[in-house]
């Protein structure tokens, strides 16, 4: 599991109650536990995509030259809301996760990265553990969109509703995490705990002690539903 900065990480941590222990490795620092026969690593990975890349990149690398690669990566966090969708303290699941700013401006708007003929601005996570964890946890499911730039505005919020009609939130690892874990072949998740909405700035509005419980919720139903994708 990446998370963004320790705060996350440890918000994810306290679902699992068993005693873990710190890996060190070149390039990432994991926090190894357990939750019955699954071994979980948990990874401040850093803030932004292309730190998360890195980090998660390092830590699939390190595990598939020990010979116990990852079975799954999933990249989790606070995130914004896009309203009415996602509330404060609501939790969402990507079934699609998609870089909102990878492109080139051209005087007819936003080109995407695919349309210039390069690279991939979607990653899809597998659709029944999209569904399970959803089901298990109470997520709504949708785009969750990763972003450079923080929305900090209600033009550039319609901007991104307009362009991505079924985004649910923002964040800024998620399509990094997955980019590291599509290089490598292994499948990836995004689940965003709703801290803010995105829009205007608005420092008061934050909810960030509500999102990071509501991680520690989720994580406390995800194994189950693991379990029962795994065994699909
Ligand atoms: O200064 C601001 O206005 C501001 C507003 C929202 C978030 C930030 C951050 O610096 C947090 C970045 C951190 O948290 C995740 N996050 C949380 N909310 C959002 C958001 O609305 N849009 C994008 N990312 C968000 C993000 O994944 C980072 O890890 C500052």
């Amino acid at each position: 599991m990446a998370t963004a900065v320790p705060a996350e990480r440890d918000a994810v941590a306290r679902a699992f109650p068993e005693p873990g222990e710190e890996v060190r490795l070149p390039g990432a620092v994991l926090f190894r536990t357990t939750a019955g026969a699954a071994v979980i690593d948990l990874l401040a990975a850093g803030v932004g995509p292309a730190r998360a890349a890195a980090a998660t990149g390092a830590a699939l690398t390190a595990a598939a030259l020990t010979g116990t690669p990852y079975d799954l990566v999933v990249s989790a966090g606070i995130g914004g809301g896009f309203a009415p969708g996602a509330p404060l303290g609501s939790l969402v699941v990507a079934d699609a996760i998609t870089v909102a700013d990878l492109g080139a401006e051209t005087a007819d708007g936003f080109l995407p990265v695919t349309e210039l003929g390069f690279g991939t601005v979607t990653h899809r996570p597998p659709e029944s553990l999209v569904r399970a964890v959803a089901e298990a946890t109470g997520a709504r499911t949708g785009t969750v969109l990763t972003v450079s730039t923080v929305t900090g505005t209600a033009a550039r919020a319609a901007t991104l509703r307009v362009r991505h009609p079924r985004a649910l939130a923002e964040g800024m690892e998620g399509f990094g995490v997955a980019e590291a874990a599509d290089a490598q072949g292994v499948p990836v998740l995004e689940v965003r705990a709703i801290s803010n909405p995105v829009g205007p700035r608005d420092r008061a509005a934050w909810r960030i002690g509500d999102a990071l419980a509501a991680l520690t919720a989720a994580f406390g139903k995800f194994a189950p539903a693991l379990e029962s994708w795994k065994s699909v």
